[in-house]
């Protein structure tokens, strides 16, 4: 149970799933990412908008609504997101960011960096691009880019080697504009499904 305070809010709620000034040093002058106009995630260009790392609170700002745009969520209660929310925080190396509209207290994008502990290249670290969504009524506003470059430049500032991710053939090019390349030879994902995914 949080702690509850005067005006009802639970301090707990609050909580952020890895510390978020990480975020504010972000140089995105080392992404080819081009943004007109320049944006950030210290800046991301509107008042209302803010980049951060989930919070515990986001359950009831829309968080899993919006990543029912990406795929399918299932029937998460609040039990169960608290749950997961705390095994992410616990074992580490979870970086789910999202941007919120503040001025209506919702998420509308997401993008998650998760990050691998290997033994190759010398005890190395591996980022993964996961999860990447915005919300319908908010695209084509440079949003996908701005979380994309957020959780990427954080791989890099964590000391990944490299950064990967899946994705349809026609969000290619998106990807592209943002650094990430076909490697000739080593550009195949496979997959094996252990459930139904109809
Ligand atoms: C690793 C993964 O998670 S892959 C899964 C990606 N997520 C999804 O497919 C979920 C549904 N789609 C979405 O949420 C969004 O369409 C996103 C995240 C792909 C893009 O978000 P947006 O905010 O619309 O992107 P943004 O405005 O930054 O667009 C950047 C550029 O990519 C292009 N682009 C965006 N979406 C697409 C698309 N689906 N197909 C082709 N090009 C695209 C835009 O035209 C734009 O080009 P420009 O810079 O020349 O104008």
């Amino acid at each position: 149970m949080g702690i509850e305070k005067q005006n009802g809010f639970k301090e707990e709620e609050s909580e952020f799933l890895f510390p978020p000034d990480i975020l504010n040093k972000l140089d995105f002058n080392k992404s080819p990412a081009v943004f007109r106009p320049k944006i950030s995630a210290s800046n991301p260009g509107e008042e209302w908008m803010v980049v951060r790392p989930l919070q515990r609170a986001d359950y009831d700002k829309g968080f899993l609504q919006l990543l029912s745009q990406l795929t399918s969520t299932g029937n998460i209660s609040r039990k169960l997101f608290d749950e997961r929310f705390t095994q992410m925080k616990m074992s580490g190396g979870y970086y789910v960011t999202v941007i919120e509209d503040k001025r209506i207290s919702k998420l509308i994008g997401a993008a998650t960096l998760t990050v691998e502990q290997k033994f190759i290249h010398n005890c190395s670290l591996r980022g993964r691009l996961e999860d990447v969504v915005v919300n319908d009524t908010y695209r084509g506003k440079q949003l996908g880019k701005l979380i994309v470059v957020t959780v990427s430049l954080l791989a890099q500032e964590l000391g990944c080697y490299k950064m990967s991710l899946d994705c349809k053939d026609k969000l290619i090019k998106f990807y592209e504009t943002l650094g990430y390349k076909l490697e000739p030879g080593n550009s195949n994902a496979m997959n094996m499904r252990f459930e139904d995914s109809s």
